[in-house]
């Protein structure tokens, strides 16, 4: 078994590993390919600059992101393997997504959308994933396609805790990105719990079927009308139970979407994934 595991005092070290490739960029730093020396096993290591994270007030965000992810343990949710520091950087150890980043295969299938198959697996596969994250008093909060990862065997791996909180909650820092995803409670800066991510599930379905979220709108204050007025146009390509589904997430009235479980049972999802 990996060592990270079986010998929680180790103390581990950027000299315990071999950098590979760069990944990309992540929020606040570069993340790169790297193998564990004795081991071999592929990893991807996370590095944050401690001067940036104190500059953008996120040191808090960031512990909560280590606390929340290393007690999370889910084949959809990307496992953190461990974490260590040095005088500039926080390492964070995370397993290694084959595919990479899922926003890029959707944007690249044909007409910019998945088919029915993959948008009802990884539709399952991320109520899946936050059906655990609720079970265990975590939100996740900005669930979206640039947050998800595709391993090489074609499953999603939720990959992004950086703004998930105990529930219930009220957010403090700004949010930055899209507000394609916001529900109508955090539009109207009330107070909200874990069926924000219900409603997330909802737009992201709609996102993998049509390629677009669905109250997109040329600026901010057309999208928060949209949303706040649910707004949802379904073009003629989606699916009946597809639409069923998204239908009945996109629901103003937190208590009343679906819950994860009738998501998951969900006759489209259930012959479609
Ligand atoms: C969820 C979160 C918001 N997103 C992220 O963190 C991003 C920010 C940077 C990379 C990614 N983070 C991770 N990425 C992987 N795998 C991976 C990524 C990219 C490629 C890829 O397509 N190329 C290298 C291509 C290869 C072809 N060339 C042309 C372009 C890059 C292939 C595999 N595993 C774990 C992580 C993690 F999360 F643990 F860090």
């Amino acid at each position: 078994s990996h060592e990270c595991y079986g010998n929680p005092d180790y103390k581990w070290s950027l000299d315990d590993f071999e950098l590979g490739k760069r990944l990309g960029r992540g929020k606040f730093g570069r993340v790169y390919l790297a193998r564990e020396r004795k081991t071999g096993f592929i990893v991807a290591l996370k590095t944050l600059l401690k001067k940036e994270l104190v500059e953008g007030n996120v040191e808090r965000q960031i512990l909560r992101e280590i606390e929340i992810q290393t007690h999370l343990k889910h084949p959809n949710i990307l496992q953190l393997l461990c974490w260590f520091h040095d005088s500039h950087r926080i390492y964070l150890v995370v397993e290694f997504a084959g595919k990479g980043e899922l926003y890029k295969y959707l944007k690249e299938s044909p007409g910019g959308h998945f088919n029915e198959h993959l948008a009802a697996k990884y539709t399952y596969q991320v109520a899946d994933a936050v059906n655990y994250c609720h079970q265990n008093q975590v939100i996740h909060r900005d669930i979206k396609p640039e947050n998800l990862l595709l391993t090489i065997t074609d499953d999603v791996k939720l990959g992004d805790f950086g703004w998930s909180v105990h529930s219930p909650s009220l957010r403090r820092n700004t949010m930055c990105g899209t507000l394609d995803y916001l529900p109508p409670e955090m539009v109207e800066h009330k107070v909200y719990g874990k069926f924000v991510d219900h409603w997330c599930l909802g737009v992201l379905c709609y996102e993998f079927l049509v390629g677009n979220p669905p109250f997109e709108a040329a600026c901010s204050e057309e999208t928060y009308k949209r949303i706040t007025k649910i707004d949802l146009k379904f073009p003629e390509s989606v699916p009946e139970g597809a639409q069923d589904l998204i239908s009945k997430l996109l629901v103003r009235s937190s208590h009343n979407r679906l819950t994860l479980a009738q998501v998951m049972n969900h006759f489209w999802i259930v012959a479609n994934k």
